[in-house]
């Protein structure tokens, strides 16, 4: 059986190796094909270059592939119930598995009429399997909805989180800076601790649930949740969209793939298998900390880069920028509240300010970083690899849930401290669905898991997947043959 006729209806070009460069190693080897047909009918057979559809990424020209299918968007982009700037930054490349992993099947019938074409060749990795898994366990959970009269992002309670937050941020901020902390040696520093966790926090929360669009209905409420949170931490959460929304859901624990997870040679860890070893692994189970530590510095420092100049995460296309997208202001109010209120109105000198903002910076970035590898690095999940021929041999439902960890199931402080992360299946087959009802869906979740034969990972306590995650990183810092 050739690529072709396993695809169905995509022929897949052929991997050298799976390696970061991802997208240009396989454009290199894209031949093209011959002329585009004209309109009606007849353009619907017209086979389209990857390249006309990554060079269509703007709202003037919006296309995207789906399944070998090219869709114009132009007279959509307006109607998607997802809001014009999350369709916008997801067109211009194969969104086979961007698309699929936040839509159901019902949602594909609409846009059929805006198909213009097939795709020629992909440059994205394709999951060969589809099994009814996906479909039964949506048939499940929706029902359960219904059952109860809730819409899944309906949940007014994540309120009550999200301002105690903020509340917090702009507590410990006045701890760190104001005059009251100058009459206290600890309480600066306490204060930035603090308020570092309550920064981490708010990814958990803020940015994790407005970019995957899990609370409420309103795209505008989606963004001006982006935007409160640029204007508290300084960070774009448009690059965080693409590493975690664009990349590591659709890719997940795919080994040179997921940017999420740091499987990329040469890269900080060795973590499995397939990845060269390098002799500086052999320190991973100590240097961690130290690699945990500057995320979120290294973050500010790049992030404006990759988004405006590279317009590239790691192999992630970046889209041009929209206007809508991009609050210019959170930038300044960032620095304003960080470094010029600090400096001018509390009287500290540069140097303490950035000593408190870096005490913040890194308990934030250890946090941060923490929580999102427990649930991924590990060696009790799946890590699934892309073929010589550029497939993923499995189901991608399936392998959503066999590459995450779950722990703490019904315990209130591992949820809430973990923005419900601690049910990572859970979140992957659902990331549109509010956090709040994870814990509600989650039985659901495994018994579609057993019956369908899926190994649904699970931890009981916290600290025992703190203790795996760890025993990874050293197993894997070990020279092959020695392990
Ligand atoms: C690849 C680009 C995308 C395409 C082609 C696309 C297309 C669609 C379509 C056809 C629908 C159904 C419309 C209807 O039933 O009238 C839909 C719904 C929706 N989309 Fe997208 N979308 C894309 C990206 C995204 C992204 C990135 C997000 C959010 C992060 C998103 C969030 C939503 C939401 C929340 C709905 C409503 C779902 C529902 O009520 O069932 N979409 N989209």
């Amino acid at each position: 059986m050739n690529s072709q006729e396993t695809l169905g209806f995509i022929e897949v070009v052929p991997k050298k190796t799976v390696e970061t460069h991802l997208y240009e190693d396989v454009l290199a080897v894209h031949p093209r094909p011959g002329k585009g047909q004209a309109v009606g009918r007849e353009q619907n057979q017209r086979q389209i270059t990857i390249e006309e559809v990554e060079a269509a990424d703007t709202a003037k020209k919006p296309w995207v592939a789906i399944r070998g299918k090219v869709y114009d968007l132009t007279t959509f982009v307006g109607k998607h119930p997802g809001g014009k700037d999350f369709l916008l930054a997801t067109i211009g490349r194969d969104a086979t598995m961007v698309y699929e992993s936040m839509h159901s099947d019902k949602n594909t019938a609409v846009l059929n009429k805006y198909k213009i074409g097939t795709l020629f060749k992909t440059n994205m990795p394709q999951y060969v399997k589809k099994s009814e898994f996906k479909k039964e366990l949506e048939k499940r959970v929706y029902a359960y909805f219904t059952s109860i009269g809730k819409d899944p992002k309906d949940a007014p309670w994540m309120l009550l989180t999200y301002g105690i937050l903020v509340v917090t941020f702009a507590v410990t901020y006045y701890g760190m800076f104001s005059r009251v902390a100058q009459y206290s040696v600890i309480l600066p520093w306490a204060a930035a601790v603090v308020n570092g966790w309550s920064a981490a926090m708010m990814g958990f929360y803020i940015l994790h649930d407005f970019c995957h669009s899990s609370f409420t209905r309103r795209p505008w409420v989606w963004q001006a949740g982006r935007r409160v949170y640029e204007s508290i931490t300084g960070l774009i959460s448009l690059a965080w969209f693409y590493q975690h929304v664009v990349g590591h859901h659709t890719f997940t624990n795919v080994i040179g793939v997921d940017p999420d997870i740091m499987v990329f040679d040469p890269g900080p860890f060795g973590v499995h298998h397939e990845l060269p070893w390098r002799g500086y692994y052999i320190l991973q189970q100590y240097y961690w900390f130290i690699a945990y530590s500057q995320f979120i510095s290294s973050r500010k420092l790049l992030e404006w880069k990759q988004v405006f100049y590279d317009r590239r995460y790691i192999h992630v296309k970046i889209n041009p920028v929209q206007m809508s997208e991009y609050f210019w202001g959170a930038a300044t109010l960032y620095y304003t509240h960080h470094y010029v209120l600090p400096f001018t109105y509390f009287h500290h000198s540069i140097l303490r300010i950035l000593a408190l903002h870096t005490v913040s910076d890194v308990i934030c970035s250890i946090y941060l970083a923490l929580i999102t590898q427990l649930s991924h690095v590990n060696s009790k999940v799946e890590w699934p690899e892309v073929d010589s021929e550029y497939k993923i041999n499995e189901d991608w439902a399936v392998l959503q849930i066999e590459a995450s960890l779950d722990y703490g199931h019904g315990e209130f402080w591992p949820t809430w401290l973990s923005g419900s992360l601690n049910y990572q299946a859970v979140h992957h087959m659902f990331p549109h669905a509010s956090q709040y009802y994870y814990p509600e869906i989650a039985g659901i979740v495994k018994d579609t898991c057993k019956e369908y034969g899926v190994r649904y990972n699970m931890i009981g306590s916290t600290w025992e997947t703190v203790r795996v995650h760890m025993q990874h990183l050293r197993l894997f810092g070990e020279k092959p043959g020695l392990r």
